[in-house]
């Protein structure tokens, strides 16, 4: 399918805006130069500040060869010819009659069918506004397809979500709605279901007979950097958790699907999210930890803590860590504990999912008093991507001991394989009417019911305040001992690259 070449035109609300300058532009020309945007396209640029279509199209061109890898400078200057800018502000209904007038000129001029994406790649108190003015100013009243993209935050809250979500659907079928988790664009991301779906190996122990506990953790050595004002608001568990680590939980857990079709994958992912335990509020103080970072060194360099950042409150108790452990209470996962950890300042960048599975019914080697280290099925997301499986094998020689050995499979670690951006993946997906990888709201609104349980705990005044953590560590103490009372510990990458 991916082949093929798609007619359409996208209109780009905040195009001069960070998001559109380091990930969308560059998503864009990539899927130009694999040909799937080629005659047959044309961008819109939106935003209030004034440009003409000249300056915009070297705006995109330079954004473009600043945050990518440009090989042929002719295509890059091609592929910027078929951008138009307008100056607009999308509050103001009547502006939409002029985004009308271009959009149905470059149909012809471009012969685009009249199919349309929007990409929402704006402040989400615009979410909202756009599509209800798309709709009422007959902007999506041509005959070919008309498709919504929504960047994150969807809703601060389930109640917020659904006020957002009804709005939404009043203008766009729930079909045509693509609600962006950039994770779910990542390669290895999408691999889990290949790995599990595609190894009779491994899904014949994917189950709490041989699994003895999951971890998921997303590290970042960054801060909050220039965020603070959305980040002082959100924290790590809304920015985070919400989204990507329940995603990475719903396709780790799910049930095979029917077919491998969108809808088959996204009734089985929901059935994850119905089957998650929640917790009371003291179960909550147990199972969910928080954090914040304070000073501390990344890299050698010495960074300051988050209470220290600018626009950020120093009295602020907002979390830039969480570590929980989840269950999902159904017959495949019934005692297995899901644990999830993400955090900022941490000591590397990496997204990890481990699978440890259990020791075997009698440990002859156990019994020797040996080390005897379980098997590890561990999926690199971020930054290598690829699969490695930890097994024991003799060491060479005489020794009768266990070793550790990693069969690994790297999937970016030679330099002629390079995956495509996460960004690429789902704009090509919308495009080409492929939603499996975007989020259906069921799924956005039983996160949200699972989240705001934890918020509300968290807000209660009862639970004690974020645990700090040195920047440059693995989190707080607390994180450890999650583990710790359970008999296990983080296979942290750091320590992973040390076995
Ligand atoms: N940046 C990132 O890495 C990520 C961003 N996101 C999400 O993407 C979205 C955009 O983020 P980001 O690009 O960082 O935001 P920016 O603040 O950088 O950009 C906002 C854009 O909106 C435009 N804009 C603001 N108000 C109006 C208006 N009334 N009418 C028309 N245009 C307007 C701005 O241009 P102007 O001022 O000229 O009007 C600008 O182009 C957010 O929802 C964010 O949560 C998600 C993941 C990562
Ligand atoms: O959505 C977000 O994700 C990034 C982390 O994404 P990654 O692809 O670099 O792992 C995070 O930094 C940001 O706070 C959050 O909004």
């Amino acid at each position: 399918m991916k082949e093929q070449t798609i007619n359409a035109s996208i209109v780009l609300f905040g195009a001069t805006g960070d998001l559109a300058h380091r990930k969308l532009f560059p998503a864009m020309f990539q899927l130009y130069q694999k040909g799937q945007l080629k005659e047959n396209f044309a961008v819109v640029g939106v935003s209030r500040k004034e440009f003409s279509h000249e300056e915009f199209q070297t705006i995109v061109a330079d954004a473009v060869l600043t945050h990518s890898h440009v090989s042929d400078k002719e295509a890059l200057t091609q592929f910027a010819s078929h951008f138009y800018y307008l100056k607009m502000d999308v509050t103001d209904a009547i502006s939409y009659h002029e985004l009308g007038n271009l959009l149905d000129q470059l149909d012809r001029d471009y012969r685009t069918d009249g199919n349309r994406m929007y990409y929402m790649a704006m402040a989400p108190q615009f979410f909202g506004t756009i599509p209800g003015f798309l709709k009422s100013e007959g902007i999506t009243d041509t005959s070919g397809w008309h498709r919504i993209v929504i960047e994150k935050p969807f809703g601060k809250n389930l109640e917020t979500a659904t006020e957002l979500n009804e709005k939404i659907q009043k203008s766009f079928d729930e079909d045509d709605i693509y609600r962006i988790d950039h994770y779910l664009g990542k390669e290895m991301v999408q691999n889990i279901q290949v790995i599990r779906f595609g190894n009779a190996i491994f899904e014949s122990i994917w189950n709490n007979k041989y699994i003895d506990s999951v971890q998921i953790t997303s590290s970042e050595t960054l801060g909050v950097e220039d965020r603070a004002a959305y980040y002082e608001k959100s924290g790590a568990l809304l920015d985070m958790v919400q989204n990507h680590m329940l995603q990475m939980v719903m396709l780790v857990a799910m049930e095979p699907p029917g077919k491998l079709d969108t809808k088959h994958i996204r009734d089985e992912k929901v059935k994850v999210l119905r089957s998650l335990r929640f917790y009371n509020e003291l179960e909550i103080g147990e199972n969910v930890i928080r954090g914040q970072y304070r000073e501390g060194t990344i890299n050698g360099e010495p960074v300051q803590g988050y209470l220290e950042e600018e626009n950020v409150d120093p009295q602020s108790k907002t979390e830039t860590f969480v570590a929980a452990k989840l269950y999902i209470d159904n017959f495949r996962w019934d005692g297995v504990p899901f644990y999830i950890k993400t955090g900022k300042r941490l000591n590397t960048k990496s997204t990890e999912i481990v699978i440890q599975f259990k020791q075997g019914p009698m440990s002859l080697y156990r019994a020797n008093n040996v080390n005897h280290p379980p098997n590890l099925l561990r999926i690199h997301i971020q930054p290598d991507e690829g699969l490695s499986l930890s097994l024991n094998a003799k060491p060479h020689g005489d020794n009768m001991n266990l070793l550790p050995i990693d069969m690994s499979f790297c999937n970016n670690c030679h330099n002629e394989v390079n995956s495509p951006e996460a960004y690429e993946k789902l704009i090509g997906d919308c495009l080409f009417g492929n939603s499996t990888y975007f989020t259906r709201w069921d799924e956005v609104a039983l996160s949200w019911e699972f989240i705001d349980s934890i918020s509300r705990a968290w807000s209660s005044g009862e639970l004690p305040p974020p645990a700090s953590y040195p920047s440059g560590s693995m989190g707080p103490i607390e994180a450890d001992d999650l583990l710790l009372k359970d008999g296990f510990t983080w296979w942290d990458p750091a320590n992973l690259r040390r076995s």
